[in-house]
C-alpha cells in the first residue's frame, strides 16, 4: 500500500488527486497539507508539514510556490520522495529544488498529462525539421483562477522548441511595449485567462504562406491527476535521489 501525502489537498487538483487515490486500492492518503488545516473525513490536514509525524512513501504537491519552502524542509528532513506539480516557481526556488534532489527523489513536471508530453516531443521534432524558416509562437489558455502566467506547460513547450531550434531562442512574453518587427530568434508566449478553461496549449509555426499548429486541449483535471498518481508510484519505487520527469516514466 502506497502511503501518500497531498499538498494543496483542499484545491481543485488536490481534491482530484484525493478522489482518484480513494478509488485506487493500492493507495492510502495519510495526510494533506494546505493553508486551512480543516480535517477531512478521510485524512488529517496540516498547515505546517512538520506537524505531521506519521509515515509516508511519497508527497504529491499541487499547491502554490509559497508552499515550497516548508514542503522541501519536511521532505528533506523525513526523506520523502516529492512529486512537484505546482507551477510558477522562481529561479531561486528552482535551484532550491535541485539542491534538495541530492538528498531525495524529486519528480517535477509543469504538466503531468501523457498528451502534453507527446506534444512536447512533436514540437521538438517540428523545430528540428523546420529549422529557422518558421516563427514559433505559443498560446496558452486557462481558467480565470490561475495565478501564474505563462503556464508551466507553455514554458515546457518553449524549452522543447528551444532545444531543437538551430538558433539560441529568447522568450518574449509581451509585445505591447516594443514597437519593432518580430525578431528572428524569438519564441513568443501569450496567455489567455477566462471562465473554466481547464488548459489549452497551441504551438504555432508560422512560415511564408503556410502555418502549422500543434494543439493540446485538456477537457478535465483527471488527465493531470492520473499522471501525478503514476509519477508517485514510480518515484516511491525509484528510491534513488535525483531529478525525474515524465521522460523517465514514459518512453520519450
Ligand atoms: N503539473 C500539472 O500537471 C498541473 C499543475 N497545476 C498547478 O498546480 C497548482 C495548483 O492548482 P489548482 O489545484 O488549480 O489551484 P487551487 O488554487 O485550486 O489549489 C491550490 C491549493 O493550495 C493551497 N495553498 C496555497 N498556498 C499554500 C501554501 N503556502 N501552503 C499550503 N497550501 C497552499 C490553496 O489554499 P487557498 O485556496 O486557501 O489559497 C489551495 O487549497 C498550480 O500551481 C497549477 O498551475 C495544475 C494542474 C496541472
Ligand atoms: O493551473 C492550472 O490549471 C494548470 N497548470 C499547469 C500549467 O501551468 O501549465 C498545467 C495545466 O495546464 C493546468
Amino acid at each position: 500500500m502506497l502511503k501518500m501525502i497531498i499538498s494543496g489537498c483542499n484545491g481543485a487538483m488536490g481534491r482530484t488527486v484525493a478522489r482518484l487515490a480513494a478509488a485506487d486500492a493500492g493507495i492510502e492518503v495519510v495526510a494533506g497539507f494546505d493553508l486551512s488545516a480543516v480535517k477531512t473525513d478521510s485524512f488529517p490536514v496540516y498547515a505546517d508539514p512538520m506537524e505531521f509525524g506519521g509515515q509516508a512513501d511519497v508527497a504529491v504537491d499541487f499547491s502554490n510556490p509559497s508552499a515550497l519552502e516548508g514542503l522541501l524542509r519536511y521532505c528533506a528532513a523525513k526523506k520523502r520522495p516529492l512529486v512537484l506539480c505546482t507551477t510558477g516557481h522562481s529561479a531561486e526556488q528552482l535551484s532550491a529544488i535541485r539542491e534538495v534532489s541530492v538528498k531525495i527523489p524529486v519528480f517535477r513536471s509543469g504538466n503531468m498529462s501523457v498528451g502534453i508530453n507527446l506534444t512536447a516531443d512533436l514540437v521538438r521534432r517540428a523545430c528540428a525539421f523546420l529549422g529557422d524558416g518558421f516563427d514559433v509562437e505559443i498560446v496558452e489558455r486557462h481558467h480565470r483562477r490561475k495565478v501564474d502566467a505563462p503556464s508551466g506547460t507553455a514554458l515546457m513547450l518553449a524549452d522543447a522548441a528551444k532545444s531543437a531550434l538551430p538558433y539560441d531562442a529568447g522568450y518574449v512574453f509581451e509585445r505591447q511595449s516594443v514597437r519593432q518587427p518580430r525578431g528572428k530568434t524569438e519564441i513568443g508566449i501569450s496567455s489567455v485567462r477566462g471562465g473554466t478553461i481547464v488548459g489549452e496549449h497551441e504551438v504555432i509555426f508560422a512560415g511564408l504562406d503556410e502555418v502549422i499548429e500543434i494543439k493540446h486541449t485538456a477537457y478535465s483535471r483527471d488527465v493531470f491527476a492520473v499522471g501525478a498518481v503514476r509519477a508517485a508510484k514510480f518515484l516511491a519505487a525509484v528510491k534513488k535521489p535525483g531529478m525525474y520527469d515524465m521522460s523517465d516514466l514514459l518512453n520519450f
